[in-house]
């Protein structure tokens, strides 16, 4: 494909088992009005006139690439694959996109799916994959959305992806030409990436309450008094909130050479068991596991640190910790570091 001036190559398409979702191209354009001029999408749609005339779709495609360079909303064309005379071809299935309220700390969710693909569990599979995606890449903190009164069907689509209802308002929908009535939907980190759990590695279930998980941090500290901390990824309970690099303790592990084994493979340095210093613990009760984790310090390692899981790394002054938004069971720990350092 050839990139025209402003379209957003930079991107990296996000892929689930069937769909891809990627920045909307100009050839799109004849299949997405195609697909957004019947009325019974066009219909649900707040922000659609119909009938949607072939010029619309052009100019929106357009003003999609400037939202999502300046990291303002993203737009996203649903695509997978259908079976073709030469083979299997790229088709568009619908639209998913994200937008950043005024204060960028929480996103407006939106989506729609032409009408033959429908019944299909696709708007579930993209707009769930587009907020995992945003909730471990942007600044926010939740996610929220909107659909008329009538439309179960999106409803459920929410309520899959883990959103609760929030309330009712009137919305214009200007393919109705008036006020509507809407339910409203929210849903927070924990809500939308089942973040409190599954506690994989967790120890055996005691009779009561939640299993015990074993986790081994370490705050490494460099010459001029800086704490690294490790964005966790997409995919990961707690995704995009930053920590203290570690893992969980595996079993017949002691949690030095828990630390010893993760830093090497996260961060490609050498510790020895003897420059980790315990500092103190975290203990905290997450909704389905109870984490107990000890906080080493080390300020001597082999190697240089390099992010091997390609994950996003920071050295912070324990002064700026509150930039950066950390799991719960941290804060306790944050505190006692800027006491210490
Ligand atoms: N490493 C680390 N984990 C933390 C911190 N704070 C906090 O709540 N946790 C929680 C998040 C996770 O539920 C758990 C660590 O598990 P993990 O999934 O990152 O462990 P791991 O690296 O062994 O991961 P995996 O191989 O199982 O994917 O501890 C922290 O500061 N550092």
């Amino acid at each position: 494909m050839t990139t025209p001036p402003g379209y957003p190559a930079d991107f990296v398409p996000l892929r689930t088992d069937r769909l891809t979702l990627r920045p909307l191209r100009a050839e799109d354009a004849t299949a997405l009005h195609r697909l957004v001029n019947d009325w019974e999408v066009a219909k649900t749609l707040a922000r659609v006139p119909f009938p949607y005339k072939r010029s619309l779709a052009d100019e929106w495609i357009l003003s999609t690439w400037a939202q999502i360079a300046a990291g303002e909303a993203w737009h996203l064309a649903i695509v997978g694959e259908e079976p073709g005379p030469d083979g299997p071809a790229e088709t568009l299935i619908g639209c998913v996109a994200l937008t950043l309220d005024a204060d960028r700390r929480q996103a407006e969710l939106g989506y729609w799916v032409g009408r033959r693909y429908w019944g299909h569990g696709v708007a579930t599979e993209a707009a769930g994959r587009l907020c995992r995606w945003a909730l471990a890449q942007l600044e926010i903190t939740g996610i929220h959305a909107s659909a008329l009164r009538d439309n179960a069907r999106s409803a459920a689509v929410l309520r899959r992806l883990g959103f609760r209802p929030a309330g009712e308002a009137m919305q214009t929908f200007l393919s109705r030409g008036a006020p509507m009535p809407v339910n409203l939907f929210h849903g927070g980190r924990e809500e939308l990436t089942g973040d409190a759990g599954p506690a994989a590695g967790a120890a055996a279930a005691p009779l009561a309450g939640p299993p015990l998980m074993l986790v081994a941090a370490v705050a490494l500290v460099d010459a001029d008094g800086r704490v690294l901390l490790a964005r966790r990824p997409e995919g990961k309970p707690l995704a995009g909130l930053w920590e203290f690099p570690g893992g969980k303790v595996k079993p017949g592990e002691t949690p030095e050479a828990a630390l010893i084994r993760e830093l090497k493979e996260e961060l490609d340095i050498d510790v020895s068991a003897s420059c980790l210093a315990p500092f103190t613990f975290a203990s905290h009760a997450y909704e389905k596991f109870h984490l107990m984790m000890p906080l080493y310090l080390c300020r001597k390692w082999g190697g240089t640190v390099r992010a091997v899981e390609g994950q996003a790394l920071a050295w912070v002054r324990p002064k700026q910790f509150g930039g950066y938004a950390m799991p719960p069971a941290d804060r306790p720990l944050v505190a006692m570091l800027q006491d210490f350092l």
